[in-house]
C-alpha cells in the first residue's frame, strides 16, 4: 500500500525572525529609520516613472510615536497582501512585478530596496506597525490599513470611500518602551541626517511641537559653483562637516558607466596603513556605511572617500558593500583615478607632492614593498638619506649608475663622508623599509644597478700609505694592534679623503653576531659548544682604519711612549666607535672610559709624570 503523502508550507516564527535580524543582521536598531525612507523614495521613484510631475516630498513626524509620510505610488488592497504581508516579497525586484505602471520596469534599476525584509527591521523598535496607504494610479480607489504585530499577526481594512487620504503611504511606529531611544525627536533627526542628507527628494523631520528641519541637501559635487575655487572649497567644508578634517588636497571622482559620483580627500595627517580609512558609500542617495574599506585599492589608505553610486549592490544588512564584479571594477578604476592624480601632482605641484611625501612616505613605504603598482608610482619621489643629503632615488640614481646600500644605519654613519669623498654613492638601508625598496629600483629604473655595500667595498677605495710612512708608524701600530685586538678588531694605516676625519671602523651587524656568537662558544664547554662551534665560518674581524692624511693621527703614530700611545690608539678607536653611534657593550664603554682618564692622566703631567696607575700602560711622555 503506498505512503500517504500530504503537502505542507514552511511556517515562519516572525517574533525569531526579528530576533535574528536584529541581533545577526543588523549592527543598530538605528536602521529602522533607513528602511523606512528608503521604502518612501522607492515609492516616489515609482511614482515618478509614471507621472515625473508628481509631487515628491517626505515627512517624518516625531512626538507620541513616529510616522512616515510619503508622496510615493501607494500600495492597493492586493500589493498589501503580495508585498507588506510576504515575507521576502518584494516589488522592486523585476520578476515580481507588482506595482504595475507606465514605465516602471525602466525605473526597477534606480529603486534602493530589493530584498523584501526591509519594513521587518521596525519591528526591532516597535511591536506593531500601522501602513494607511492609497495607490496614485487609482484615484477611485479605497485607502488600504494594514496593522502589523512583531508576532505575526496582521489585519487589513479599507477605509471607508472619500476618507481624505492622499495618494501615497503613511507608515506609523508604536515603539517599545525599551527602545523609545531610537524615535526620540532628536534622535530622529540624527538619524535622517545620517541616512538621508544625499537623497533625491524633500525630506523634513517635524516636531511635536511644530517645528521642522530640512534633512536633504544636493552634494558641493552636484551644485553649480562659481569658481573652480569656489568648487574645491565647498568640497574641502563637505570633508570638515562629514570627517572632521580639513584634506591636504581634493580628488573628484567621476565614473559614468558606474553611475558614481564623489571625492577623495588626502589625509593631511600620517596613518598607519593597518588603520585603514573607511569611506562614506551612498547607494542612490542612501548611506550604505561609512565604514566601507573595500571600495578603494589597498595602498590608497591615504585617502577618504565619500561616493555616491548606483551601480554597487549592498550586503542584505545593507551596511557593507556586496563583493562582486561590479565593485572590483569600480575599486580598479578609483585606484586609477586616485594614482592619476598622485602622477599628476609631480607635473602640477610639486610642492603639494613634497608635502604629501613629507606626510604619508613611512606608510606609502610600508606598503610599496608589496603593491608593484604603488611601487611603480611612488619609488621616484620618496625621500632616502644619502651621500648626497636626503633626495629622492630618481635624482640619486641620475649622478649614480651603482646605488650602494648600507645594511644598518650605523655602517651609512661611519663610511657614508669615506665614501662620498671617494665618489661612491651610498644609501642608507638601516631604515625599515629602505633596504627593501633601494633594491627594487632597478624593477622601475632599467640601468640602475643596487649592491649592499660591504666593508670590503669600501677599503678598495682607501689608498695605501707610504711605505716609509708605514715604517715609521710600524712602531705605534704595534702597540695599537696589541690593545685593540681585545676587541677583534685589526689596525691598518690608509690615505683617504675627507681629511678631517681620523679614523674609520669598518665593521657590520653580521659579523658581531659571528663574534658574539664565537666568544659564548668559548666560554661554554660541552654539547653547547660543540654545537655553537660547528656553527663557526671564520670569525670576521673588524677593521679600524686609520688616515694617514689626518694631521692628528699624523702625529699619533709618532708617539713613542707607551702610555701615551696606549692611550691614543683607545681614544681613536673609541671616536671611530662613537661615530658609528651604535649601542657599546661593556667592554667598550670601558675602553673609552680608561682612554679619556689615560688622556687626562697625560693632560695633567705634561713633564712625564703620568705615574697613575689609572692610566695604562702609564710611563714617561716624550715631549714632541
Ligand atoms: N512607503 C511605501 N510605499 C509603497 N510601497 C511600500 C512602501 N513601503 C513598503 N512598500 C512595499 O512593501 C514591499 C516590502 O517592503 P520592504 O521594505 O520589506 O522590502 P523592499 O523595500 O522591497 O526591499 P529591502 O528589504 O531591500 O528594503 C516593498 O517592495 C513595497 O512594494
Amino acid at each position: 500500500m503506498p505512503h500517504s503523502e500530504s503537502a505542507h508550507t514552511f511556517q515562519v516564527d516572525l517574533r525569531g525572525l526579528v530576533d535574528l535580524l536584529s541581533h545577526h543582521l543588523y549592527s543598530s536598531p538605528r536602521v529602522y529609520l533607513r528602511e523606512l525612507l528608503q521604502n518612501a523614495v522607492d515609492a516616489i521613484t515609482a511614482r515618478r516613472a509614471a507621472d515625473p510631475s508628481a509631487p515628491a516630498t517626505i515627512t517624518v513626524r516625531t512626538g507620541d510615536g513616529l510616522t512616515i509620510t510619503d508622496s510615493g505610488i501607494g500600495l492597493t488592497e492586493a500589493d498589501v497582501h503580495r508585498f507588506l504581508a510576504t515575507i521576502g516579497r518584494s516589488s522592486k525586484r523585476t520578476t515580481d512585478g507588482g506595482l504595475d505602471g507606465a514605465g516602471l520596469d525602466a525605473a526597477r534599476g534606480d529603486f534602493i530596496g530589493q530584498f523584501g525584509i526591509g519594513l521587518l527591521a521596525c519591528f526591532v523598535v516597535a511591536d506593531e506597525i500601522t501602513v494607511v496607504s492609497r495607490h496614485a494610479g487609482d484615484p477611485a480607489a479605497p485607502a488600504v490599513e494594514w496593522r502589523g504585530h512583531s508576532d505575526g499577526r496582521y489585519t487589513i481594512r479599507t477605509l471607508p470611500v472619500g476618507t481624505a487620504v492622499e495618494p501615497g503611504t503613511t507608515v506609523r511606529l508604536s515603539p517599545r518602551a525599551d527602545n523609545a531611544e531610537w524615535t526620540a525627536p532628536a534622535r530622529v533627526v540624527e538619524l535622517a541626517r545620517h541616512y538621508g542628507s544625499l537623497l533625491p527628494y524633500e525630506v523634513t523631520v517635524t516636531g511635536a511641537d511644530g517645528g521642522s528641519v530640512r534633512i536633504d541637501a544636493a552634494p558641493p559635487w552636484e551644485r553649480e559653483h562659481r569658481s573652480p575655487l569656489a568648487r574645491r572649497e565647498a568640497l574641502a567644508a563637505y570633508c570638515r562637516e562629514v570627517f572632521d578634517f580639513v584634506p591636504l588636497d581634493t580628488i573628484e571622482l567621476d565614473l559614468p558607466a558606474a553611475g558614481l559620483r564623489g571625492v577623495a580627500y588626502v589625509l593631511p595627517t600620517a596613518l598607519s596603513p593597518a588603520q585603514r580609512a573607511g569611506h562614506r558609500v551612498h547607494l542612490k542617495g542612501m548611506l550604505l556605511t561609512d565604514r566601507a574599506t573595500e571600495l578603494l585599492p589597498d595602498w590608497a589608505f591615504f585617502v577618504r572617500c565619500v561616493i555616491d553610486t548606483s551601480s554597487l549592490r549592498p550586503t542584505a544588512s545593507r551596511e557593507a558593500l556586496y563583493e562582486d564584479g561590479t565593485l572590483s571594477a569600480v575599486r580598479d578604476a578609483l585606484g586609477v583615478r586616485i594614482r592619476d592624480w598622485l602622477t599628476g601632482l609631480a607635473a602640477s605641484d610639486p610642492a603639494l607632492l613634497h608635502r604629501f611625501v613629507e606626510v604619508h612616505h613611512l606608510a606609502v613605504k610600508a606598503l610599496a614593498r608589496y603593491d608593484d603598482e604603488l611601487l611603480r608610482i611612488v619609488l621616484p619621489w620618496l625621500p632616502f638619506e644619502t651621500t648626497d643629503g636626503n633626495v629622492t632615488l630618481e635624482e640619486f640614481a641620475r649622478t649614480h649608475a651603482t646605488v650602494l646600500v648600507t645594511r644598518s644605519v650605523e655602517e651609512f654613519r661611519q663610511v657614508a663622508p669615506i665614501a662620498a669623498a671617494a665618489g661612491l654613492g651610498v644609501v642608507n638601508g638601516g631604515y625599515t623599509y629602505d633596504r627593501d625598496l633601494v633594491h627594487r629600483l632597478p624593477e622601475i629604473r632599467p640601468g640602475t644597478a643596487v649592491t649592499d655595500l660591504d666593508p670590503a667595498t669600501v677599503t678598495a677605495h682607501l689608498d695605501a700609505v707610504d711605505p716609509s710612512a708605514e715604517i715609521r708608524a710600524a712602531a705605534f701600530l704595534g702597540i695599537a694592534r696589541e690593545v685593540i685586538a681585545a676587541q677583534d678588531c685589526d689596525v691598518v694605516l690608509r690615505d683617504f679623503q675627507p681629511v678631517t676625519s681620523p679614523a674609520l671602523l669598518l665593521d657590520n651587524r653580521e659579523a658581531r653576531h659571528e663574534r658574539t656568537r664565537s666568544s659564548l662558544a668559548a666560554d661554554s664547554d660541552g654539547l653547547w659548544a660543540d654545537i655553537l662551534g660547528s656553527l663557526r665560518s671564520g670569525t670576521p674581524r673588524a677593521q679600524l682604519v686609520l688616515n694617514h692624511l689626518n694631521p692628528l693621527v699624523r702625529q699619533a703614530v709618532t708617539i713613542e711612549e707607551r702610555g701615551l700611545a696606549v692611550a691614543a690608539a683607545e681614544s681613536l678607536y673609541g671616536q671611530a666607535l662613537l661615530l658609528s653611534r651604535r649601542p657599546l657593550k661593556a667592554s667598550e664603554s670601558a675602553l673609552l672610559n680608561r682612554a679619556f682618564i689615560g688622556l687626562l692622566t697625560h693632560a695633567m703631567h705634561p713633564a712625564g709624570g703620568g705615574g697613575d696607575s689609572a692610566a695604562p700602560g702609564s710611563g714617561s711622555r716624550k715631549d714632541s
